[in-house]
């Protein structure tokens, strides 16, 4: 299998001298297409800076990034951006959809940014698939929290990118709809072929995933296959992350 997103001896250091933190130290890490990766550990053991790295919207201090093949370290920040914007889909935790736009207006919108044609029949496809015919002219705040996630993930599959990275996108909702919300992240991975990459606090969360990478300290300390909620829970505890 082909990596999508591939990370060599990558490594980030917030500031410099004696305030110098090391938060990713020397990861190397590859994620297959059609997969869904889940990454967890403590709290301050890198993994904003994991997916923020791997998804273009921070530079590695040192490291090679590359998504489906393109080396990411030297683009500028106007490449980064077109890249993000056409290879890669975003879900984050307080959904950020813009508010005055529809559900389906929010859906195309970076299919408008990227001046790109919608594809209809591609559109009413993933609108179908996150379950929101009939809501497609309603306005975000006419919706529940679990609906506008789908929004969001229905505008982050919109453009067809090579990965969809999340960051805890299940963090604001209630326990059955976070449930909803990965169940329909495991059909697209399943389904459709779509390769995402997650981070979480969430054992439950994280055993939709086919791999966990747990993070310590900036490393890449283990990972599991075909994880059970309860095996990651005994991983984390190994981490001491639920000692705070
Ligand atoms: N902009 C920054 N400047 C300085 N240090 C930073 C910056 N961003 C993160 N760090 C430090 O880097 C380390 C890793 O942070 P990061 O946010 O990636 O961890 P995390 O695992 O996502 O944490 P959490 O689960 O609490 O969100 C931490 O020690 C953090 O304090």
């Amino acid at each position: 299998m082909t990596d999508v997103v591939r990370l060599d001896a990558v490594s980030k250091v917030y500031g410099k001298g004696r305030a110098a933190v090391a938060a990713l130290r020397e990861v190397t890490v590859g994620v297959p297409r059609g997969t869904f990766t889940a990454v967890m550990g403590p709290s301050g053991s890198g993994k904003s800076t994991f997916l923020h790295c791997a998804a273009g919207l921070d530079v590695p201090t040192s490291g090679s990034v590359r998504l489906s093949g393109t080396e990411l370290s030297g683009m500028n920040e106007t490449r980064l951006t077109e890249l993000r914007r056409e290879r890669i889909g975003f879900v984050f935790q307080m959904f950020n959809l813009v508010p005055a736009l529809t559900v389906t207006e929010n859906i195309s919108l970076p299919l408008e940014l990227a001046g790109a044609r919608t594809d209809r029949a591609w559109l009413a496809e993933i609108i179908r698939r996150v379950g929101l015919e009939g809501r497609a002219r309603h306005l975000p705040a006419q919706l529940s929290g679990g609906q506008q996630q789908r929004v969001a993930l229905a505008r982050a599959l919109v453009t067809r990118p090579d990965v969809v990275f999340g960051d805890e996108p299940t963090g604001a909702l209630d326990t059955m709809t976070a449930r909803d919300v990965l169940g329909l992240l495991r059909e697209v991975v399943s389904e459709l072929g779509q390769t995402v990459v997650m981070v979480t606090h969430d054992p439950i969360a994280a055993s939709y995933a086919d791999k966990v990478l747990f993070l310590a300290d900036g490393r890449i300390v283990d990972s599991v296959t075909s994880p059970t909620a309860d095996g990651i829970a005994r991983r984390m505890t190994g981490l001491g992350a639920w000692t705070r």
